[in-house]
């Protein structure tokens, strides 16, 4: 058998489960004559002290001694020990007191368990080296060793699964034969566990400092005492480490010197990080098995010694030395070369400079420190054209243009029939339809192809119901239109008030099929109503629609418009206002072109469309003071990185221009302007603008925010009084306030005056302790945070979900 093995982390148990029996023979060839002398003559002096009536072979006595080095009078009384055990039960560890395992400094006793599972038993004839001993007396010039045992930390730490010999046998527990120096290693490990349970830990603590601090506590097989503490760690994994023959007996006749060691189990258990034994103590040489890996050689180099790369040209490697070049880190890496080379101006065959190489170490971070430090960033001048914006608005001959909000109770059909509408307009194209039809008929939502036109968030494709205002564009000869399609549901009422709070006039959808316009009247087909009169709007046109589910009944389209004039002109809107025309936006019959279906050819009147046209033109309050209500707040790109759009309710402004928001009071400079999506110097009252804004934080910016110019900003209020319309009893009560996009928690705290309906005029008598619905009274409304508003502002009063009350700031 080789005893020739690689050596890492010495561990003599296992490697001593590996001979196998091969202990017999090896003993014999590898112990030196000096050796086998003493064993000689050791055995004659231990037969003699035990005399003849006991009975051991000479191989346990010469194991005994080679372990005690020649000691004749521990070898004698171990070997006593071991026989008296052999006759008497063994304690298991369950039966052992639990005062032996708790003192790890008791001193040994007759019970002492000394690892090989036996116990000695002292006597006065061997008590000369088996004295009681305790290690705290060992170490009583070692105060800090003292330690509590509560905190003696586990050194020895059991490894999981039981671990393999050096040449890859694994310990032997299966009750299967063993050899002598076997069992001997089986039970030092048990000693092992045992040692650790006691509380051991103190005395290898010991000998770790020993070894840190290097006091020689072993032999080098030749004798010369070596410091256990005297490689470093750097040298010891440099270490090239031979092949070493692992000759049993490479202890000479040396003791060691502490009296712990003088068990066998002890002087070959320890594991490294707390050893004491000689051949765990001396630093391992490794025998380095392959090369250093190409990634390792291109970090630290070649190993000294051999030529560079040549370990890539293994087979194994994918790098040959032929097959690349040396990277040159102090020069700029090829993405550097690039970006260098499209920054330079003028020829590209020009040869790329190297460049400069960084400071090191601290001048590097504080130039780099100072080099940002200096960095400006610079806002591009924005000039001022001074332009005369109403001068020029006259000059461009503009189309009428008129916003129109489209409301109705929900499902009415409002979507699809302004979907129908800018198809048939040629806004929307016959690709984009289709395509819409065939992703509407994967999720089985056909129907609603057309409403996707302009419901295009994803939940509200989904669930088939608008969810916030949808904005939309078409032009006819005379006007620019601005759809504002509305959600119909009462959870999106918030969002039907902004619509609302832009629109020059309504389109309200009706659902002329069975049931529906009766459920619709109910619902929000009146409340939309009552909510786009309060907001200022005089003009609407209703569009009495589905008629194709009642095959174009014309009685049935005559009731419903009978019914909605009395409901609308009782709620403030002239006769004169209001235009109906019975439709069928599905298919598309009065939208844009007459009817087809024949079951219509009662009606005579005008398609959808022209009654849109014939709504008057939109007065602009172009001379007032500057007022954009902001609708949403964007970043931009790089070129405009803060924007917002609203419609200018009032007055001008050209690129340039400083405005202040409100309520901020923060100032902005317009640097850019879109309308209706086209870049444009200026903009006036009536169109829908984007506005590129420099100088101020988006943290300054929210929707239902006024831009007004620093000469004339609008007042912010947290009360004013309000001429309101009620549409549910109103009290002195909690409510939010709307205000466009704006909404802010208030409420009602004075009832003022009820109004008479037709003059205005406060009704004489006490004042009112309740609004009744339909009722117009005069109340105030505090609110927590200043908004900004003006009289004639148009608000919202809703409580509980519901529409409360809606009016014109007085
Ligand atoms: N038969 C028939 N169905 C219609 C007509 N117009 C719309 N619909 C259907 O009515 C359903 C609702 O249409 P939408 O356009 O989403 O209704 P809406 O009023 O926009 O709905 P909300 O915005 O969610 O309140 C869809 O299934 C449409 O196909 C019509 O003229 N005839």
């Amino acid at each position: 058998m080789s005893r020739h093995k690689l050596v890492k982390a010495l561990d003599l148990d296992e490697e001593l489960d590996d001979f196998d029996g091969g202990a017999e023979s090896d003993y014999g060839e590898e112990i030196g004559a000096e050796d086998k002398e003493q064993l000689r003559v050791g055995t004659a002096r231990v037969r003699d002290v035990l005399g003849p009536g006991v009975s051991i072979r000479d191989r346990e006595i010469e194991d005994s001694l080679w372990h005690y080095y020649y000691d004749v009078d521990k070898t004698v009384d171990y070997l006593l020990g071991q026989r008296t055990n052999s006759q008497t039960p063994k304690k298991t560890k369950k039966q052992r007191t639990a005062a032996e395992v708790k003192q790890p400094d008791a001193p040994i006793n007759s019970t002492q368990d000394w690892g090989t599972g036996d116990h000695i038993t002292t006597s006065d004839t061997f008590s000369s080296w088996a004295a009681p001993f305790s290690t705290a007396d060992f170490f009583s010039d070692c105060p800090w060793l003292n330690i509590p045992g509560d905190r003696h930390g586990d050194i020895l730490i059991e490894p999981l699964y039981p671990r393999g010999g050096l040449l890859g046998g694994s310990s032997k527990s299966d009750g299967a034969p063993k050899s002598k120096l076997a069992a001997l290693a089986a039970a030092r490990k048990q000693k092992e566990i045992q040692k650790a349970e006691d509380g051991q830990n103190a005395t290898n603590s010991a000998a770790l400092l020993d070894k840190l601090i290097g006091k020689p506590r072993q032999l080098k097989p030749d004798g010369a005492p070596i410091s256990s503490s005297g490689t470093p760690l750097s040298a010891i994994t440099e270490q090239t480490v031979k092949e070493q023959p692992r000759k049993y007996p490479r202890r000479k006749s040396k003791r060691l010197e502490s009296p712990e060691d003088d068990q066998p189990a002890k002087k070959t258990s320890q594991k490294l990080s707390c050893s004491a034994s000689p051949e765990i103590e001396k630093p391992p040489e490794i025998i380095p098995t392959a090369g250093p890996s190409v990634f390792a050689q291109i970090i630290f180099g070649a190993p000294a010694g051999s030529q560079q790369h040549e370990v890539y040209t293994s087979d194994r490697y994918m790098l040959r030395p032929d097959t690349y070049t040396e990277f040159d880190f102090a020069g700029p890496s090829p993405d550097d070369v690039v970006t260098k080379a499209q920054n330079t101006k003028g020829p590209t065959k020009k040869p790329v400079k190297q460049p400069p190489q960084p400071p090191s170490g601290d001048q590097g971070v504080n130039a780099v420190a100072q080099s940002v430090g200096n960095v400006t960033i610079e806002e591009p001048l924005v000039k001022r054209k001074n332009l005369d914006v109403a001068a020029e608005f006259e000059k461009s001959k503009p189309k009428n243009a008129a916003n129109f909000v489209v409301i109705g109770h929900v499902d009415a059909g409002k979507s699809t029939l302004m979907g129908r509408l800018l198809y048939d307009l040629k806004v929307v194209d016959q690709r984009t339809l289709d395509k819409y039809r065939k992703e509407a008929e994967r999720i089985g939502k056909a129907s609603f192809a057309l409403a996707w036109v302009l419901d295009q968030g994803t939940e509200e494709r989904n669930r088939g119901v608008t969810i916030d205002i949808a904005m939309n564009k078409f032009e006819t000869k005379t006007t620019s239109f601005t759809i504002l399609d509305a959600p119909g549901h009462r959870d999106f009422i918030p969002n039907m008030i902004a619509g609302a709070s832009q629109a020059d006039f309504a389109v309200l959808v009706i659902d002329a099929s069975t049931g529906n316009f009766e459920s619709g009247l109910k619902g929000q087909t009146k409340e939309h109503a009552l909510l786009v009169r309060s907001m200022g709007v005089q003009r609407i046109v209703i569009a009495v629609n589905k008629l194709d589910t009642v095959q174009w009944s014309r009685d049935r389209f005559d009731e419903i418009s009978q019914q909605i004039s009395a409901f609308l002109t009782s709620a403030g809107f002239l006769a004169k206002n209001l235009a109906f025309v019975p439709c069928a936006g599905l298919t598309g019959d009065n939208i844009v072109r007459k009817a087809q279906d024949p079951h219509a050819s009662w009606y005579t009147g005008a398609p959808l469309i022209s009654l849109l046209e014939s709504s008057e033109p939109v007065t602009r309050a172009l001379e007032k003071p500057l007022r954009m209500t902001v609708d949403d707040i964007f970043r931009g790109g790089v070129q405009n990185p803060l924007s917002v759009s609203g419609r200018l309710d009032a007055g001008n402004v050209q690129i340039g221009d400083t405005v202040v928001i409100m309520p901020a009071s923060q100032t902005a400079t317009i640097r850019g302007l879109e309308v209706d999506s086209e870049s444009s110097d200026w903009a006036v009252a009536g169109q829908n603008v984007v506005l590129h804004l420099a100088d101020i934080e988006a943290k300054y910016l929210k929707s239902g925010d006024v831009v007004c110019p620093p000469s004339a900003p609008i007042r912010c209020v947290t009360s004013f009084t309000v001429k309101i319309l009620a549409f549910e009893h109103i009290t002195p009560m909690h409510c939010e306030v709307h205000k466009g996009r704006l909404h802010a928690p208030g409420r009602v705290t004075k009832l003022v005056a009820q109004l008479d309906k037709a003059s205005g005029a406060a009704v004489k008598g006490k004042k009112p302790r309740l609004i009744k619905p339909g009722s117009v009274a005069k109340v105030l409304v505090e609110v927590d945070d200043p908004i900004p508003l003006e009289q004639g502002g148009k608000v919202i009063l809703r409580a509980g979900g519901e529409t409360i009350g809606a009016g014109l700031v007085e």
